[in-house]
């Protein structure tokens, strides 16, 4: 098979993305998401794969900065819209793909990599490691009570249209993205994702809703959600459907919180994607009524290790050699030696001996501080070269919140 793979062209972007939808169980999307794709694709950052006249691979990568322990915002390559077509599967168009994307990367001089993958398996291989975790859950409103803490009858709630409070939000995201390792900045235009609500994706819920949280007639949290409503004869069964919130302080979250449990004709409020240590946990009296599910989210790959180290801050003083793996991105490997705190890092080469050996796909699962280096130590899949090594590392590698995703790409 001869195929041709190259930069996208912006008039070939239709195409391309109807491709992409094809070996998304070829379901054409709804307009206004259509269109905000085109919109946000940096066709420069594009590949197609072409079979002569017809695209047989797709992938992208956005231009992120992504939060990292520490408060950094890192420059990231967002990897997307990744697909081969069936009639060209598993002959290696994808690894053709991710090839030339990390050596674009690196060229662009983004030390990371991520993506959310639609199957697990597939990135492993191209260093990427299962970084942050996704919180999902259905909660019982009929059992579960809230606790919020005192000063939150102060502040007072506004409804609006999602639209004409977007300034007002886009500040408020702008100012907690940081926060957590994982979160992402918001480059212009991507502010239209918080929007999107074809009706088309709605599966019976109403148009996308908006309540601001206030403080001395000062915005300071927001919520996002849409409503389900179900009559039976017992009456209504209505549910509410969070698409996201944010709050600058504990009063504005748990307000926003007790606000979406106690909205007339409702009795369940569904979340998808919260952090896994969201402080909601700790508002709720019956946790085991929220019916809790939590799933692989982020995956991480460091596209230049030593840049990536030094990127981010560590919990505790660490003095480390790494003995790195990475048969895909040679550059990588060999010795590491990080010498960090919670001020700042460095990481360079080095001769002397190694502590810790193990490849970048565990270096990249630990590296937003949301999965143990000891841990994956215990798996086998760190290899401890001097003892107490593993316990220093998964101790400075760790951060105080678990890392999360704000949204996908
Ligand atoms: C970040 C994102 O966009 S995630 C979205 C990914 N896209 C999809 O899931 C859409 C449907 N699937 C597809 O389009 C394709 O099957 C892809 C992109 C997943 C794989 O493309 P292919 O060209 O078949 O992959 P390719 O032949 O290059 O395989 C490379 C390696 O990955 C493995 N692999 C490929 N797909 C999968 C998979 N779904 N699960 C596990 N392993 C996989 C291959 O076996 C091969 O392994 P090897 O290196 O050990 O030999």
């Amino acid at each position: 098979m001869t195929t041709d793979l190259r930069v996208l062209r912006p008039a070939e972007w239709g195409a391309w993305y109807t491709k992409l939808e094809d070996a998304f169980g070829g379901i054409t999307e709804a307009p206004e998401k259509r269109q905000l794709w085109h919109d946000l694709t940096e066709t420069e950052r594009s590949l197609a794969v072409w079979d002569g006249a017809e695209c047989v691979g797709t992938a992208t990568a956005f231009s992120f900065q992504l939060a990292v322990p520490g408060g950094a915002a890192v420059p990231t390559a967002g990897v997307s819209f990744v697909s081969v077509q069936p009639t060209h599967r598993r002959r290696g168009v994808l690894r053709s793909m991710m090839r030339r994307q990390l050596d674009d990367v690196r060229a662009a001089g983004e030390p990371l990599a991520a993506l959310t993958a639609s199957e697990p398996d597939i990135y492993g291989r191209f260093g990427y490691g299962f970084a942050t975790q996704s919180l999902y859950a259905s909660i019982d409103l009929t059992q579960v009570r809230l606790s919020v803490p005192d000063g939150t009858d102060a502040l007072s709630l506004r409804l609006a249209a999602p639209e004409s409070v977007l300034d007002i939000c886009e500040a408020i995201y702008a100012e907690r993205a940081i926060q957590r390792p994982g979160g992402l900045a918001r480059r212009p235009g991507w502010e239209r994702l918080a929007l999107l609500d074809p009706p088309a994706d709605r599966a019976g819920t109403s148009p996308l809703k908006c309540v601001l949280v206030q403080e001395n007639g000062q915005p300071v949290g927001y919520a996002r959600y849409a409503i389900k409503l179900e009559w039976q004869l017992t009456g209504a069964q209505g549910s509410v459907h969070l698409r996201d919130i944010e709050a600058l302080h504990p009063r504005a979250y748990a307000a926003l919180w007790r606000f979406l449990s106690e909205i007339d004709l409702t009795s369940t409020l569904v979340l998808r994607n919260r952090p896994v240590d969201d402080p909601l946990l700790h508002l709720v009296s019956d946790i085991r009524r929220c019916s809790v599910r939590i799933t692989d989210r982020m995956y991480v790959r460091l596209v230049e290790v030593g840049a990536a180290l030094a990127a981010r801050t560590y919990a505790a003083p660490v003095e480390l050699v790494f003995e790195v793996t990475d048969p895909f991105c040679p550059w990588n490997e060999g010795r590491w030696r990080l010498s960090g705190d919670r001020a700042g890092a460095t990481c360079a080469r080095t001769t002397d001996a190694a502590d810790l050996a193990l490849s970048v796909r565990e270096l990249s699962s630990a590296y937003l501080g949301g999965v143990s280096l000891a841990v994956l130590g215990q798996a086998g899949r760190v290899q401890e070269l001097r003892k107490g090594a593993l316990s220093e590392a998964a101790v400075a590698f760790g951060h105080e919140l678990a890392p999360w995703l704000p949204h996908n790409f």
